[in-house]
């Protein structure tokens, strides 16, 4: 008992002899630190570089309204040759990879391991879970749904077969408007198109670009995913509306993405008005979709009610504020570069025969110009700049970096698709850098070459792209083969200005006038146009 009253004397520097042996011992002690210190930082691996943070908000300050904007120029400073750069958004570690080689890196090297998705509160509940395709975390569950998206939805064979949808719809539209139904069967969505923009160009009216390019693709894709059209069902407007809030309540930089903690901080009650809103827009979604189940047979991909629900939310979302865009912006581009329209111009109107009065898929093959266009906008314009973020679901070593599980990647492919290093004139809108020989050339942009990303790349790779670039092609090709275009009177200028969202678009609508190509109507459209009763 003694003996452990003397040790505790002795252990609390009570006795002389306790003081001595800490003189002794204190430089020794702090020599073992700091060489501890030293030898762990010489084997560790480091971070990529930052720029100088503030405290609680991290690097907040420094991204923008435009995102891939601010992130680009931030990389340029801070991101080095190899292209990482990292960032503490709030309390989220956040890797920027702004380069080819980081791109391939993060896509292609490491690709399990930062094959997942960042979770936030309004994912979860317009995602209800998230279980579906785009926001669901790595992993099974993951994994079926998007091999159904991909099999069932959007392979090849599948959207070879929405020419025969739109066939019927277009038989249902005319039979309403006691028109023949004989028509071209390809022709239905786009003729339909075609018809209005006819009937503006015969009165010289402005047409809104934005409003009809968006009905056309969100049309397409209610037809490929539910087999059937929201427009002729009335349903068009609510249908958009809703995508719009789900894409405003899932965009990227809001307070909760940069502190997630603050799902459940107090009960969750800071995140309560937003979690409502999208509630409520679930419930929205829900009444609309449980009308459109009970109508199909549910059996036929062995789904839960929840389970269609989480897919079909997903293809209306990830589909439409995409393949839009991209339409948008060639349009934009080539009213800006008059060389350009008249070269696509020129190309589309000499690639079919005399006889024939719209361009049909198979025509589309020996259009080189009009895919180099498409391929310099998603360049110039991917729709997502930024891709979806990714999210490290172990510890990762990236050459001589470490990046701890937990880190949210974003990939700027914006600013990879405008490198000078990879490039030249990275600004300028030049289609014809993608050919040579009258073929295309240069970077595939279907995830192999790590300069050219506009769909992303590996495991969570975009799998409506063949779906997208069917429509994008066929509605370009014949909105430029039946009109000339021009500017609404007044306008001189076309306004690039861009606004970002969970994708980016131009801020001002698209308003242009459709110019007939011929005098006389039925000789412009010829067969189709009686066809169509124009
Ligand atoms: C030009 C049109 C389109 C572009 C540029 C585009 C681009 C993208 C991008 C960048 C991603 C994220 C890739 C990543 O995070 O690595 C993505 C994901 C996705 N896209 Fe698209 N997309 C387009 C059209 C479509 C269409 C038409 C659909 C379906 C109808 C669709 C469905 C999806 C889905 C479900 C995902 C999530 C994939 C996953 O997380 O595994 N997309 N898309």
């Amino acid at each position: 008992m003694a003996k452990v009253a003397v040790l505790d004397e002795q252990l609390a520097g009570k006795t002389p002899a306790a003081k001595e042996i800490l003189v002794l011992l204190l430089p020794l002690l702090l020599l073992f630190v700091l060489l501890r210190c030293r030898g762990r930082g010489r084997g560790r691996k480091r971070l990529p570089p930052s720029p100088p943070a503030l405290p609680l908000i991290g690097h907040v300050h420094l991204v923008g309204a435009l995102p891939h904007v601010s992130l680009r120029y931030l990389a340029e400073q801070y991101g080095g040759e190899h292209g990482f750069m990292m960032l503490r958004l709030g309390v989220v570690p956040t890797l920027v990879a702004s380069s080819t080689h980081a791109a391939q890196a993060v896509l292609r090297t490491h690709d399990q391991s930062f094959a997942s998705r960042p979770r936030s509160v309004c994912g979860d509940v317009l995602a209800y879970g998230p279980s579906d395709v785009g926001l669901a975390p790595y992993g099974e569950r993951w994994r079926l749904a998007k091999k159904l998206a991909t099999t069932h939805l959007l392979s090849s064979k599948k959207v070879n077969s929405y020419r025969a949808a739109r066939e019927e719809e277009e038989e249902e539209t005319a039979e309403q408007d006691g028109r023949s139904t004989t028509m071209d069967p390809f022709l239905g969505q786009v003729a339909l198109v075609i018809k209005k923009i006819s009937g503006a160009a015969e009165t010289r009216t402005v047409v809104d670009m934005s409003e009809l390019l968006s009905n056309f693709i969100r049309d397409m894709v209610s037809r490929a995913v539910t087999g059937r059209s929201f427009r002729v069902e009335g349903k068009d407007r609510v249908f958009k509306e809703l995508i719009d809030e789900g894409m405003a309540l899932l965009a990227g930089f809001n307070m909760e993405n940069f502190y997630p903690g603050l799902a459940t901080a107090a009960g969750g009650v800071l995140m309560r008005p937003v979690r409502r809103k999208a509630e409520r827009a679930r419930d929205r979604w829900d009444r609309i979709l449980d009308k459109l189940i009970d109508e199909h047979t549910q059996e036929e991909y062995r789904l839960t009610r929840q389970g269609i629900k989480e897919i079909l939310v997903n293809m209306f979302s990830a589909g439409t504020d995409t393949a839009y865009l991209v339409l948008e912006f060639a349009m934009a581009e080539l009213m800006l570069h008059p060389e350009a329209m008249a070269k696509i111009q020129h190309e589309v109107r000499n690639s079919i025969p005399k006889d024939q009065n719209t361009i049909n898929e198979d025509n589309l093959i020996g259009m080189k110009y009009l895919k180099a266009v498409i391929k310099e906008t998603l360049r110039l314009h991917p729709p997502s700049p930024l891709l979806l973020p990714h999210f490290s679901i172990e510890d990762c070593d990236v050459e001589s970096f470490e990046f701890p599980a937990g880190t949210t990647v974003l990939i700027n492919v914006w600013a990879i698709g405008r490198d000078p290093k990879v490039w030249d004139a990275p600004e300028e809108f030049m289609p014809e850098r993608f050919i040579e020989n009258g073929e295309i050339k240069g970077a595939d942009f279907r995830g192999k070459d790590f300069q050219l990303l506009p769909f992303g790349s590996g495991r969570r790779m975009c799998p409506g792209m063949n779906f997208a670039l069917a429509s994008i092609e066929i509605m370009l090709a014949n909105i430029v083969y039946h009109f000339d275009w021009e500017l609404p009177k007044g306008v001189d200028k076309i306004d690039m200005t861009e606004v970002s969202g969970l994708t980016v678009s131009r801020k001002e609508k698209l308003l242009l006038v459709p110019v007939l190509r011929y005098c006389a109507p039925t000789k412009r459209l010829g067969p189709l146009s009686r066809k169509m009763n124009i």
